[in-house]
């Protein structure tokens, strides 16, 4: 056990060390107007506003100064988002940033648009007026994060192993289940691998798996879980996942049926439409959390008195009573916290947020991990030690969360273990690896997105052929959407574009990466995506509807430049940042088209997988078959032969067009 949460530690510092040298090395390299060309750091910014947020923590608005402010105040385009961490210095042209990697000005961004971010500075930081008045804000990389998942390794090591611990860690098998001879579903329209998939989870002890392919109802089923739990069985229930979309999609759900919820972490992180069930909203709204506001306004006076106030002296003074008026405000804020936290039936949260302050005390008979198989092992743990059982949910043959250290660097077999684990082995991959025979997983098998012939290659490569399509969806195609006319397109639910045609290697390469690996593009592929999106925008089809993905990034840039002006609702991005999401139509550029018949990270088949189930009614897939079957290939493939038999499977199956017949 503690050999396998070293390992887990030594995972995590690596991580973050690889994270902090990259964030250095370019802090280091860069001057701040280079920083904020890539788009982690804006300059020339003044302090426009002052007020007093959660926690009594000092929150500050950060607008573009007069030097540089052009009519509309709008910031140049960036990758500062709410959530991350950025330090604060004056801002001095030519000046290298390499200060504020330490910076004693650091803070969390709550909220960042175009003219306007919103930091919440640590406490009882001061910010000199100079950098007030003129600074450069940096993304910095988040320790935050770092320091809930190693302090949770730790603290794992010196817990005395209950139950469920023992099972996560080997050193027990799962106890028999108990026998829930009937369960009254609370919702009646389930389906039956759904119902197994309940009463699976609430007879098991300890542990319980929900395997959910794509589009089968996963959160639809974690509802039903939940409910009974916390409703029938008066259980306290933490509901928990790796990202707030993930978590706040929950909320949504859960929020439609009649339960004490609260969902814990900063509202600037929460999704507008569940705001209501926040932390902060509830303990501002009840009754005993109106006196704690009022010696909040007294704090946002005071703050504002400070940012008028001129002479040193006089500031001091102003932060001492500031200072004062906080240590009041956190006592009075906690109790009222406390007895929210208390008197809730589900608390929800990410797994972050499960180790911060708020949490500390609280504990609970079940924690339910969403999308687990998009979280880090050692973040699972912040929140698996507040709970006596577990159930996650997940689908392992989609993609597991990115990390940046190269697995070289961490790939190793720790002691006692059968399997070697890097970062990016997830601990529902750890469980069904280690209970290969056991009886820990239910697997629902009714998909409720994509036509049946969309859903056919994945179901049978990587799910034993068990998906089913349901009724509703397994024979929709484009064509019998409103509005929608009939067509060789609108009709038929996959095409290939094959450019294999004309017998050259098409590819591009860029000096950027991706996953380790020299991104690409390739100028024919966006060429045929912009015919196949003209044609179905002639058929009826709404922007809307056209989602274009593709694996890599240099490949996004070139669609982005073809179609983003022309058409600016069709979404554009990574095969990794459409997991999770859908369209009515989708056009996949694999981009991969060399004579040495390389195809780079296409080997991975949970990308593809991923790739090919993100469509409801259309899939176009566009790629060269000569180079991704495997034709040319000189080394031996990484997949097992996955890519070659999906091209096969689509040249048969599909409706195949080469390059010379769409050009
Ligand atoms: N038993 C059911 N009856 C009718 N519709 C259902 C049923 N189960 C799920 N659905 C529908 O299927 C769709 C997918 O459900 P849900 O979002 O819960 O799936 P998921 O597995 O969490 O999705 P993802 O693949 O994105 O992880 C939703 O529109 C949901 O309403």
């Amino acid at each position: 056990m503690e050999d396998f949460i070293n390992h887990q530690i030594n995972l995590v510092e690596t991580e973050r060390k690889v994270d902090f040298e990259e964030t250095s090395k370019m802090l280091s390299m860069f001057s701040p107007i280079q920083l904020q060309k890539r788009g982690i750091a804006l300059v020339n910014l003044k302090v426009s506003g002052m007020r007093t947020g959660l926690g009594g923590k000092s929150l500050i608005d950060l607008e573009l100064g007069n030097a540089t402010k052009g009519d509309s105040g709008t910031f140049p385009p960036h990758k500062i988002t709410s959530g991350d961490i950025v330090g604060l210095d004056e801002y001095k042209k030519d000046k290298q940033t390499k200060k504020v990697i330490g910076s004693e000005y650091s803070g969390v961004v709550l909220r960042a648009s175009d003219t306007k971010i919103t930091v919440a500075l640590g406490h009882d930081i001061e910010l000199p007026q100079e950098v007030q008045e003129r600074c450069v804000c940096v993304k910095l990389a988040n320790n935050i994060t770092y320091n809930r998942m190693l302090k949770a390794l730790e603290q794992l090591k010196f817990t005395a192993p209950d139950n469920l611990i023992q099972v996560l860690l080997n050193q027990r098998a799962p106890s028999t289940p108990q026998d829930i001879p009937s369960i009254d579903f609370l919702d009646d329209t389930l389906n039956d691998s759904q119902k197994n998939a309940v009463r699976f989870a609430l007879e098991a002890n300890e542990l319980a798996l929900v395997h959910g392919p794509p589009g089968t109802g996963k959160t639809y089923t974690l509802v039903e879980i939940i409910r009974q739990l916390a409703v029938v069985q008066k259980k306290k229930v933490l509901v928990c996942g790796p990202s707030n979309i993930s978590v706040d999609n929950l909320v949504e759900r859960l929020a439609k049926h009649k339960m004490n919820l609260v969902r814990v972490g900063h509202p600037a992180r929460i999704l507008p439409t569940v705001l209501e069930h926040s932390l902060d909203i509830i303990t501002r709204t009840c009754d005993s959390g109106k006196i704690v506001a009022d010696v909040r306004r007294e704090m946002d006076d005071t703050l504002n008195k400070i940012s008028k106030c001129k002479r040193r002296a006089e500031r001091r003074e102003l932060y001492g009573l500031l200072k004062d008026l906080r240590k009041d405000y956190r006592a009075r804020e906690r109790k009222v916290l406390d007895e929210v936290m208390m008197g809730a039936e589900v608390l929800i949260s990410t797994l972050n947020g499960c180790g911060s302050k708020s949490m500390l005390k609280h504990e609970f008979d079940v924690v339910i991990i969403d999308e687990a198989t998009q979280a880090l092992e050692a973040e699972c743990w912040i929140a698996l030690l507040k709970g006596k059982k577990a159930i996650l949910a997940g689908d392992h043959l989609q993609l597991p969360p990115t990390v940046k250290t190269p697995i070289s660097l961490n790939k190793k077999k720790p002691k006692g273990m059968s399997t070697d684990t890097d970062l990016s082995t997830t601990l529902f991959d750890r469980l069904l690896s280690m209970y290969k025979s056991k009886n820990i997983k239910r697997m629902l098998v009714v998909q409720y997105r994509m036509h049946q012939k969309i859903m056919e290659f994945s179901s049978k490569e990587l799910y034993g052929n068990q998906l089913v399509a349901d009724a509703s969806v397994a024979e929709h195609l484009l064509a019998d959407m409103p509005d929608v006319t009939a067509s060789e397109n609108t009709e038929v639910p996959v095409v290939m574009m094959d450019t294999s045609d004309t017998g050259v290697g098409h590819e591009i390469v860029d000096d950027a990466r991706d996953n380790g690996e020299q991104s690409r593009a390739n100028e024919l592929e966006v060429e045929l995506a912009v015919n196949h999106i003209q044609q179905l925008l002639d058929d009826g089809l709404l922007q809307e509807h056209i989602g274009v993905i593709t694996p890599y990034a240099f490949q996004v840039t070139h669609l982005i430049r073809a179609i983003r002006e022309q058409w600016p609702a069709i979404e554009v991005g990574t095969v990794d940042g459409f997991q999770g999401r859908e369209k009515e139509a989708i056009i996949l550029s694999l981009v991969r088209s060399n004579d040495e018949g390389e195809i780079g990270f296409l080997a991975e088949k949970r990308r593809l997988n991923v790739a090919m189930t993100r469509p409801k009614r259309h899939l176009c897939v566009i790629c060269d078959s000569e180079t991704l079957s495997g034709i040319k290939a000189k080394a031996s493939r990484m997949d097992g032969g996955f890519l070659r038999r999906w091209m096969d499977w689509l040249s048969e199956e599909s409706d195949l067009r080469f390059s010379e017949q769409c050009v």
